[in-house]
């Protein structure tokens, strides 16, 4: 956010001293202006004096204006604006805002007209309230992904707004016309099938342009479809399971807490462990990490962390970006820093698992927007080298933070929610006791509607335990 703040400062900068260019040129320009109606008053004779003046300034001075004229005006502001543009956010970078809007949209059904004067979930947050153009480029990713209905509701916004604030004149500049934005009306109503709705968008275009033969045309079509319907396929609304088991409110669980005393260093500082299910077995465990190192880890890991792409085992990475995963991660080795061991032996006291050939500790931060779609961490991936260390048996789970709204870790077969929780260390079984996987741990990050999310996830190995791991029923009673 910093490095755009700053862009946006350059940008300003650039564009104030273009137009200071401008000034300058503009009153240079009335400056000549009036020298030359000043030159002749009407009824002055033409005396040779007179007469000399007029002809070495139109003689001479004309020339001077002339190359004035062609002379590119702000140059220098015109190279700088050319060298700011590969700093400014790319595409990606873009498409990454863009999506994360959708995502939080369709995930807590926001209200598109609350959402963008910043009111969400019954909270105002202080910020810009977006345009007409912010809002016609939201409905065209719900219009993009077919779901017409919903692209409507964001290009009428776009409607409203439009005529507020200097929108208009900005539409001229960026090449936007009003004209679009009933196109894009009349377009998401007709795919939707409500061409009645969709005739009238064309009529209004038909006469803000005057008989433009495009309208008269859509006109036609969409009274061809009232006269005989299209049949419309429903839009299938959510694809994903994490995005109504983000919005489900789920009761809190709370099954048992309990002190774990196991061994000596336990005795002298207990870990707090709360039971959040039995079977599969899931248990948090209280204020495992303190602020301090929370702040290490940050620290450590920021320079590194890392866009998640998207990856295929059989393309590799095929995309910068990824709409599945929408964090930036790293993996710090036990060799970074001393506390990488303690956090391990924290892990270990907790589970009385072994951390042998475990994954490096994965930290991952989900901004605005940020998510990860529902899926499992046991794999079935066919290379080998994985498999030497067996599967992934246990996922441990650090939160580096809370979060204000949203990011929660859902389990929608469980019906289970865990929020953030600064400091705590959430623990679930991947794999069954007979090391086969168990797809009941589905799971997902939900997107993080107003915060930050910070996470360090380790995964323990199953080869490591083979004489270690207890059953579900030693678990439950530990
Ligand atoms: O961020 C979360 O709550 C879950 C993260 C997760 O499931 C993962 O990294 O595999
Ligand atoms: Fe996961």
């Amino acid at each position: 956010m910093v490095p755009l703040l700053q862009l946006k400062e350059q940008a300003v900068e650039n564009l104030s001293n273009y137009s200071k260019a401008l000034e300058n040129r503009l009153k240079n320009v009335e400056l000549g202006i009036k020298q030359l109606e000043e030159l002749l008053e009407p009824g002055d004779s033409l005396k040779p004096f007179k007469l000399f003046k007029l002809a070495r300034h139109l003689y001479f001075d004309w020339k001077k204006w002339f190359r004035f004229l062609k002379e590119q005006i702000g140059s220098k502001e015109i190279l700088k604006a050319q060298r700011l543009r590969p700093r400014m956010p790319s595409v990606t970078d873009y498409k990454e805002a863009l999506y994360a809007i959708y995502r939080l949209q369709t995930t807590y059904d926001l209200d598109p007209a609350e959402m963008s004067e910043g009111l969400l979930r019954g909270k105002q947050y202080r910020c810009k309230k977006w345009s007409a153009l912010e809002c016609l480029m939201v409905g065209t990713t719900y219009y993009l992904d077919e779901n017409f209905e919903n692209a409507e509701i964001w290009f009428k916004l776009a409607q409203k707004k439009y005529y507020q604030h200097s929108i208009p004149k900005q539409f001229a500049v960026l090449g936007i016309p009003y004209k679009f934005i009933l196109i894009l009306l009349m377009k998401s109503a007709r795919s939707s099938g409500r061409y009645k709705t969709a005739l009238n968008y064309a009529k209004k275009g038909f006469n803000l342009e005057l008989n433009t033969k495009y309208w008269e045309d859509q006109m036609a079509q969409i009274e061809a479809l009232i006269k005989n319907p299209e049949v419309i396929k429903p839009f299938e609304p959510f694809k994903y399971l994490f995005k109504p088991a983000c919005r489900k409110k789920y009761p809190h669980v709370h099954l048992k807490c309990q002190y774990l005393k196991a061994s000596p260093f336990l005795k002298l500082a207990p870990i707090k462990m709360e039971k959040v299910f039995l079977d599969p077995p899931m248990s948090i465990y209280h204020d495992l990490i303190n602020e301090k190192e929370i702040s290490l880890l940050k620290n450590l890991s920021t320079p590194y962390l890392k866009r998640s792409e998207l990856y295929s085992e059989y393309h590799g990475v095929f995309e910068d970006f990824s709409n599945l995963r929408t964090c930036k991660t790293m993996r710090l080795d036990d060799t970074n820093h001393p506390l990488l061991e303690k956090l391990n032996n924290r892990i270990v006291d907790a589970t009385g698992l072994s951390v042998k050939d475990s994954e490096k500790l994965q930290i991952s931060n989900y901004g605005i927007g940020g998510h990860l779609y529902e899926h499992q961490d046991f794999t079935t991936t066919t290379k080998i080298d994985f498999w030497n260390s067996g599967n992934r048996v246990i996922t441990a789970l650090f939160y580096l933070s809370d979060v204000e709204q949203g990011g929660d870790t859902v389990f929608p077969h469980l019906n289970l929610k865990v929020p953030a929780q600064k400091g705590s260390l959430m623990v679930w079984y991947n794999l069954l006791s007979n090391g086969t996987t168990d797809s009941r741990v589905l799971h997902a990050s939900c997107p993080v509607l107003m915060g930050n999310k910070w996470i360090a996830t380790k995964w323990l190995r199953e080869k490591a335990q083979t004489f270690i791991r207890k059953c579900p029923k030693d678990f439950q009673n530990k």
